[in-house]
């Protein structure tokens, strides 16, 4: 057992579903073991942080006050565990960027930097040079940090959060876009509440999506829209409950999550296709308004329809829409009500899909508009890839009830139901999470793929934890089973899952010597966080003084193959030592 999982072993205090948590660093605290873990606040402005310009107007404060301020609040920041711990030292980083949240009910410290972007904006005022900044940025400290908050205004934040979860391709950590109604500065304000959650769902909790948390729900990211401007409730996910409800406890909806289903590493795609638009039907709408809209440069747009999807049906209108689908301009339709998905119920609806517009089912206008602009910018993709992409799920953002496990589908379960005597579907579910994550482990142990598909196929998840905390990857990875690790990773299991002991499968593979499902976990993305390639340092020594060249290898395939430095700062050659 490693140092850290001794540690955490003798821990007194319960810990949350260990499977969720990402730690990094351990210190002792009044007797007990607790995990630091890092996140990194991107700052891009909003109400959170303005005050009153002297003129009834709301604008963002001087720079660095945000900070300034977070630091003088107590359950914000905890100067004295920062000095206790040397935390500014440890982490090289000065007060004005670094603070700490106390400690949770989990045993954990949310440790989190606040990089403040300069100007900062109201967010009516961002554009999609905005979002390719943001996502640069998670790019540039993805390695770093157990998980990013992006503080940011309301107004514009439900484009921002859908145009973030398609640049951000295969991502494993959470990226929680947050902000208020009223400036954090003020007594009654959302922001202080809003900012503390948001921090914990980042830190605390494996959702590997980039999600929007407000007055007490966190919604995937592009499923939300801003309803209404004059209350702390001010955003809503019409087709998809939230992800998390924040109550006095914090629910996460496993269900719903969108886990990466691909063995491919995280990377950001920044380019978009600017030269699109959101045209709203409404009654008597000329022929010429449509034609001037679809005109060149125009090169995808967004028809916000009435109902299901329909149009009036005009053959002259018909004909315009036609003559740019021909042109290669692709219109997606989406439905101006709230709630529920473009079909193709009724005769007005089929009239658009023959003159060339692509259904855009449940989609909001906001995802719609943001995943248009990332589709047309795919250089390598024909006209008809295109349209097909933007009738698939990315990340979430539209419903295909196709693909869902159904958990009355299930004979097993159905049969232990029929047993009880049990017929409503949420006692079938905790049937089902009673059962299966032990079933689940059993198989990935023993390697046996075709169990593990009958499992899923009766609606088990390839994720949960055991009471150790130890997620099935973990016991495939510890096993070996190369082809286990490759099914689970392509059904969902999270690279990023710590055991109780704060490991990650990548750690049971490097222990257990497993070359192939090192190589594999590394391509999907899995790494030591940087504290522990500097602990690392002493296992190799070891390695390099035993002669074991096998096990210095196995560490090199796992990414620590830097040269951490020695007790005096010199840098140690890590070569094995031949053995006598
Ligand atoms: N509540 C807010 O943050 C609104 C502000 N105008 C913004 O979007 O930046």
């Amino acid at each position: 057992m490693s140092s850290l999982g001794r540690a955490l072993s003798q821990s007194r205090l319960s810990r949350p579903d260990a499977s969720q948590v990402q730690t990094s660093l351990i210190h002792r605290e009044e007797e007990m073991s607790v995990l630091e873990v890092s996140v990194l606040v991107l700052y891009t402005g909003g109400t959170i942080g303005m005050v009153e310009d002297g003129k009834g107007g709301l604008v963002p404060a001087l720079p660095g006050c945000f900070i300034q301020y977070l630091r003088t609040i107590p359950f914000l920041h905890d100067e004295k565990y920062a000095q206790d711990t040397d935390l500014y030292k440890r982490y090289k980083l000065p007060p004005t960027e670094l603070c700490v949240l106390p400690l949770s009910k989990e045993n954990l410290r949310v440790v989190y930097r606040i990089l403040e972007y300069n100007p900062l904006l109201d967010s009516s005022n961002m554009t999609p040079a905005d979002w390719e900044k943001i996502a640069k940025d998670i790019e540039k400290y993805y390695v770093q940090y157990n998980g990013f908050v992006v503080l940011h205004g309301t107004d514009t934040m439900a484009y921002t959060s859908s145009a973030l979860s398609f640049m951000c391709e295969n991502l494993g950590k959470p990226v929680i876009v947050t902000g208020s109604q009223l400036p954090i500065y003020q007594l009654r304000t959302d922001g202080r509440d809003n900012l503390l959650v948001a921090l914990l769902l980042a830190g605390e909790f494996n959702i590997p999506e980039v999600g929007l948390y407000f007055y007490q729900k966190l919604y995937r990211g592009n499923r939300v829209t801003k309803v209404d401007c004059a209350s702390f409730d001010a955003f809503t996910s019409p087709n998809l409950p939230p992800l998390a409800d924040v109550e006095i406890d914090i629910k996460i909806n496993k269900d719903i999550i969108w886990w990466p289903c691909k063995t491919e590493k995280f990377t950001v795609n920044p380019q978009l296709n600017c030269n699109v638009g959101v045209l709203r039907l409404f009654p008597g709408i000329t022929n010429e308004t449509v034609k001037a809209f679809l005109q060149p440069p125009m090169a995808g747009v967004i028809l916000e329809t009435f109902g299901s999807g329909n149009a009036p049906d005009r053959q002259d209108l018909m004909d315009i829409i036609h003559e740019a689908s021909v042109r290669g301009v692709i219109m997606i339709n989406c439905t101006q009500c709230l709630r529920g998905s473009v079909t193709s119920a009724y005769a007005t609806g089929q009239a658009l899909a023959k003159a060339g517009v692509v259904a855009g089912f449940d989609m909001t206008p906001e995802a719609a508009l943001s995943k248009l602009s990332y589709v047309l910018a795919k250089q390598d993709l024909s006209l008809e890839q295109k349209k097909k992409m933007m009738q698939c799920s990315l990340c979430g953002e539209l419903t295909d009830d196709s693909k869902k496990p159904k958990l009355s589908d299930s004979r097993f379960i159905q049969d232990i139901a029929k047993s009880l005597s049990i017929n409503c579907d949420e006692e079938l579910g905790a049937i089902r999470d009673a059962l299966t994550p032990t079933l689940v482990c059993v198989a990935a142990k023993a390697g046996d793929i075709e169990a593990l598909e009958a499992l899923r196929e009766m609606g088990s998840d390839m994720i949960t934890a055991d009471y150790d905390g130890r997620t099935p990857l973990h016991i495939a990875a510890c096993e070996g089973h190369l082809k286990v690790v490759e099914y689970l990773l392509s059904k969902g299991a999270s690279v990023y899952a710590r055991d109780c002991y704060g490991e990650t499968p990548l750690h049971s593979a490097v222990h257990c010597r497993h070359k192939d499902v090192v190589k594999l976990l590394r391509k999907t993305g899995a790494h030591f966080s940087p504290a522990e390639i500097v602990d690392a340092g002493t296992k190799l020594h070891s390695l390099a003084a035993s002669g074991d060249s096998e096990g210095l290898e196995i560490w090199k395939l796992a990414g620590v193959d830097q040269k951490p430095t020695g007790v005096n700062g010199e840098f140690i050659e890590f070569t094995a030592c031949p053995r006598s």
